[in-house]
């Protein structure tokens, strides 16, 4: 980790200075008053600088936040809701109303823009996200901004990001970006919450290890998250190969040029792992857990073979085959995360048992894996991708 230092030598960043597809991301903070109105003066200056980039021949694909807050004041709300429901239908107006607002403002320099909204599911299932690819793929072909959100109005509590620095994050993995930059009301991250007390720019952070004594607060009055979520989202940005700059939207040229703004997390990985497995690591949450044996945890976790009936203890949650589900140690630590093949109902009548007696005893269809090989991701100590 580098701390601002007033004698250090700022250079260009080539890689963010060269990227040719960029994802930059806005906050709710940055585009919305504290009243819950679109602020239209902000989005025009951020669309002067985005208009810039794309006239310069970069690929831009905007990520938006601010639907619920952009709905709180048509619809008389004085603070960001917290149930489900109201922050539904504030997404519902909030969203028109921003995406007209960029319909205009970017029509001003003869660009068009295209809505594409996203839930966890379009990017966790693997058809999914192929058809979202081909999407984004197509508008930016056509010469077109895409406009990204999360699909707030239809997004339950269980499957949901909730935040877009994350989204941003698989978007910028999904196609294949340069650079991904994190607009925020704060220019940096900072040793500390800069709004309590004594704090020190962090210029560069090299990986997660950088980070161990930094204090990540919670978010502002609309937005959501915090630095826990962006820090969140270099690091799964950082882990696909893709540079990430964060800091304010006043910076956003600058950022853009390279220039040493803010805080700049460098690539922790330099080939893209495969995109199922960054998908199985980041974009899905396990609907359930299996409970290995030491030899099981061995078995998956070091020398990298399929899970197999016989080394599991134990069973929790209700899935059904092909979920995404959980694998723990005795000690209840999350090893993995795999799709699994069984429903949960099934697999207490198969634990412990060969895969041999199984096909014997049930038949053919029951000689399968609990989870193959080639479904399962390996998570360390802090949630990461295992290398594979
Ligand atoms: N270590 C830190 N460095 C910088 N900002 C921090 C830190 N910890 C907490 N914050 C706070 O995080 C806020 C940004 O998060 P959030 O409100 O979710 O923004 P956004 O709406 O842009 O996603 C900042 O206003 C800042 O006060
Ligand atoms: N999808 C939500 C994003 C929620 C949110 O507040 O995100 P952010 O401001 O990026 O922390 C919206 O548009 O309101």
């Amino acid at each position: 980790m580098i701390i601002e230092a007033e004698t250090a030598t700022p250079r260009i960043r080539e890689a963010i200075a060269c990227a040719r597809r960029v994802v930059v991301k806005a906050g709710s903070s940055s585009l919305t008053t504290p009243q819950g109105t679109i602020d239209a003066d902000r989005i025009d200056a951020l669309v002067d600088v985005l208009a810039a980039a794309k006239n310069a021949g970069r690929q831009i694909v905007f990520v938006s936040s601010g639907a619920i807050a952009a709905g709180m004041g048509p619809l008389g709300l004085t603070r960001r809701p917290t149930d489900l429901a109201t922050q539904q239908a504030a997404a519902s107006v909030g969203q028109g109303l921003l995406v007209a607002r960029y319909t205009s403002s970017f029509a001003r320099y003869g660009m068009r823009v295209g809505q594409v909204l996203l839930t966890a599911d379009d990017l966790m299932r693997r058809a999914h996200h192929r058809n979202a690819r081909r999407a984004l793929e197509q508008l930016l072909a056509m010469g077109i901004v895409p406009i990204v959100n999360e699909n707030d109005t239809v997004a339950t509590d269980e499957i949901r990001f909730g935040d877009n620095d994350r989204l941003a994050a698989l978007v910028a993995h999904l196609v294949r970006a340069d650079a991904l930059i994190l607009l925020s009301d704060v220019d940096a991250l900072y040793t500390g919450d800069p709004r309590h007390g004594d704090a020190r720019r962090i210029t560069d952070v090299h990986g997660p290890d950088d980070l161990a004594d930094v204090k990540l607060g919670g978010s502002g009055r609309v937005g959501t998250g915090g630095m826990v979520t962006k820090v969140e989202a270099a690091r799964i940005a950082g882990g696909a190969s893709v540079p990430v700059v964060l800091t304010n939207a006043a910076s956003a040229a600058a950022a853009l040029a390279g220039e040493p703004v803010g805080t700049y997390f460098h690539p922790t990985r330099a080939q893209r792992p495969s995109t199922r497995l960054l998908w199985l690591a980041h974009a899905t949450t396990g609907q359930g857990r299996l409970i290995l044996d030491p030899g099981a945890v061995d078995a998956v976790v070091r020398r990298r073979k399929s899970l197999l009936p016989a080394g599991v203890t134990g069973v929790e949650g209700d899935f059904s085959a092909g979920d995404p589900v959980d694998v723990v140690d005795g000690e209840g630590r999350v090893v993995a995360r795999g799709l699994v093949n069984y429903d949960a109902g099934e697999i207490p009548a198969l634990m412990g048992r060969s895969t041999r007696w199984l096909a014997r005893e049930l038949g053919p269809e029951y000689q399968r894996e609990i989870i193959h090989r080639d479904d399962l991701v390996i998570l360390d100590r802090r949630g990461d991708e295992g290398a594979r």
